[in-house]
């Protein structure tokens, strides 16, 4: 079901006109919101869209689900595949939509490589009760909410220096996801 329902035909087409071009990497901790965001403005946007977590190797998927946290180690070749997402979006139409966690500075410094302003990491910061009550309701996940504590703790918010779109997500999908949209509408 479209989230983007209160959108009219017109607030889509004028949030098309004024948000510059840029590859959002929709970024946060497990069970945040990302994939609920990205595809709400994939809607808004027309954008071309991936979903980071399908990019993760089939062993890294089965860590996780057994309940064990991911290394760097085994976060680097999923984090080159978003990287060579990101590149081949950016050259063919400079403009797209990717979920990753993105936990660490390092990572996001890998994925935006050489791109610069042309990509922009959307953060949904949402507190640790609201993450553990969204990931004990969520059925059909690989996701464990034990896993919960370490990606928390593995994570580094995005400085002022990364040029971030921070949401502090208390609302609805719909709201976040205007919030995003008039964000990056202001910063033309
Ligand atoms: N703003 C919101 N308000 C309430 N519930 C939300 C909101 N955003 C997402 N949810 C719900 O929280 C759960 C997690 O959302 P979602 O799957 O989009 O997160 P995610 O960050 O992509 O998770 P993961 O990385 O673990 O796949 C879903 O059940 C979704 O419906
Ligand atoms: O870096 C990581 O530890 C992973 O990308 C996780 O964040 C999950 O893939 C994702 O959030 C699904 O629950």
């Amino acid at each position: 079901m479209s989230i983007m329902e209160h959108l009219t035909q017109e607030e889509r087409l004028a949030y098309q006109q004024a948000v510059k071009k840029a590859i959002l990497v929709i970024m946060g901790v497990s069970g945040c919101g990302k994939t609920t965001v990205a595809q709400g403005l994939q809607e808004a946007l027309g954008w071309p869209y991936q979903e980071g977590d399908s990019l993760h190797p089939k062993a890294n998927v089965d860590k996780m689900a057994s309940g064990v946290p991911l290394t760097d180690e085994d976060r680097y070749p999923w984090l080159e595949k978003c990287h060579e997402w990101i590149q081949s979006i950016h050259a063919q139409h400079g403009a797209g939509i990717l979920t990753c966690s993105a936990l660490k500075r390092k990572y996001r410094d890998l994925l935006r490589g050489d791109m610069g302003n042309s990509v922009r990491f959307v953060y949904l910061n949402v507190p640790q009760a609201v993450l553990e009550d969204r990931m004990k309701k969520r059925v059909g996940h690989y996701m464990p909410p034990s896993l919960l504590p370490s990606q928390l703790a593995t994570l580094e918010p995005p400085g002022q220096d990364e040029n971030p779109i921070v949401v502090d997500v208390v609302q609805t999908p719909e709201e976040t996801v205007r919030i995003v949209l008039d964000s990056l509408e202001k910063q033309l």
